[in-house]
């Protein structure tokens, strides 16, 4: 207690309900606690996609409420650097990037880490459900307790320096449980909704936001055999294993089973799609990662068997690491993976301990594909 009284701490205050929680759950354990709001997309406020200035609103009735100091920053010109540029290129690369995960890395705890101890801050706090143990002399990320709400897929390119400097209050609880706290406090997001999407692009149309920053190319859809079906309106717009949103739900076969994005095929801007949810062009036995983030920076440790999530929300896979002679490693699975999609990340674990992860690269419908 002692040693918290002199620990200043500055909470990402969101204007989110586990942001706020983190605070009281942080002034309870006695630590001289502080709020900020990050600003990190700049946009006209009053746009109907902009919740930032409600949000602004939500985090200050918190930080009143709780009678503490809300920091305000505006890392918008990092974020369009270090993320938004990378998300772009990604895409126009034809792959599926993940935004929030380099947001986290290069914003979350990074830019907001560096800026809290130019404030004099000794640690960060955020309202991710994660949790972090010291063990060996090193800092671990930990599962959140609440495996439904656990976030250390989005986590795991956050190195242990930044990690050993962050608090994490409410990874020890279940999301109803911290519902209830902030209610039983009166904290005014008690109630509010859990935000969903990618940050930038709210609740406005996908297409629609990104139609303005990459001009999109139609081209056609084949089948698995070659046969032209359909047109595209931009292979930006598709994701492995997408079945909605195709515009080709007319050309059913006899079994009525519905079309599936297998391949995106980049060179001749052809779109290859094929039937049926189980379909076999729909499942990689192995893939490919150039870099992989450990965040203990100790790739000795790492076990070659594993497990792994190749999207948040799966169960974790068993597989094998096998090192490539550049650096990067073969990831080979004990059971066949459905949608495996380049540009998303694989994330590694350790029982509850995440080890860190990297970008597919490239998927492979067989081992047997790997060469060496
Ligand atoms: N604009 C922001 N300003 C300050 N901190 C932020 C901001 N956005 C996110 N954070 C921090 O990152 C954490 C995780 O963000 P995420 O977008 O996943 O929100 P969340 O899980 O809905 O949490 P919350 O309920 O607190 O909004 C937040 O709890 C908060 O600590």
């Amino acid at each position: 207690m002692t040693d918290n009284a002199h620990t200043r701490v500055i909470v990402g205050m969101s204007g989110g309900v586990d942001s706020s929680v983190s605070a009281l759950l942080l002034m309870q354990q006695g630590y001289q606690v502080e709020g900020l709001f990050m600003k990190n997309w700049e946009e006209d406020d009053d746009t109907e996609y902009c919740t930032a200035r409600q949000d602004l609103a939500d985090a200050q009735a918190v930080c009143d409420r709780l009678g503490i100091h809300l920091h305000k920053a505006n890392f918008a010109a990092e974020y369009w650097d270090n993320v938004f540029e990378h998300f772009l290129s990604e895409y126009r690369a034809g792959r599926t990037p993940n935004p929030d995960i380099l947001c986290n890395r290069e914003i979350k705890f990074r830019a907001f880490l560096d800026y809290a101890l130019e404030l004099g801050a000794d640690a960060i706090a955020t309202g991710h459900y994660v949790r972090r143990t010291d063990r060996d002399g090193h800092t671990l990320l930990l599962k959140g307790l609440d495996n439904n709400k656990d976030q250390s897929y989005f986590l795991h390119a956050v190195g242990e320096q930044e990690l050993s400097r962050s608090l994490f209050p409410v990874g020890e609880l279940e999301k109803h449980e911290v519902r209830d706290i902030a209610e039983q406090h009166q904290l005014a997001t008690f109630n509010k909704k859990d935000s969903t999407g990618i940050c930038f692009i709210g609740e406005r149309r996908f297409r629609d936001f990104l139609k303005q920053y990459i001009p999109a190319q139609p081209g056609d859809i084949e089948s698995e055999d070659g046969k032209v079906i359909g047109r595209h309106s931009g292979l930006m717009y598709h994701t492995i294993g997408q079945r909605q949103g195709l515009g080709i739900g007319g050309l059913k076969n006899a079994d009525d089973a519905p079309w599936y994005v297998i391949e995106k095929d980049l060179s001749r801007n052809v779109l290859v799609v094929g039937q049926g949810n189980d379909n076999l062009g729909l499942f990689s036995e192995a893939l490919s990662v150039d870099t992989v983030y450990w965040i203990n920076d100790d790739p000795a440790l790492v076990p070659d068997k594993l497990r792994a999530k190749v999207r948040y929300r799966q169960t974790d896979q068993a597989c094998t690491l096998q090192r490539k002679p550049d650096g990067g490693y073969h990831v080979l699975f004990d059971e066949p993976q459905r949608a495996v999609t380049p540009g998303q990340s694989i994330v590694f674990y350790d029982q509850d301990v995440c080890l860190g992860g990297g970008i597919i690269e490239q998927r492979f419908a067989h081992k047997t594909m790997i060469s060496g």
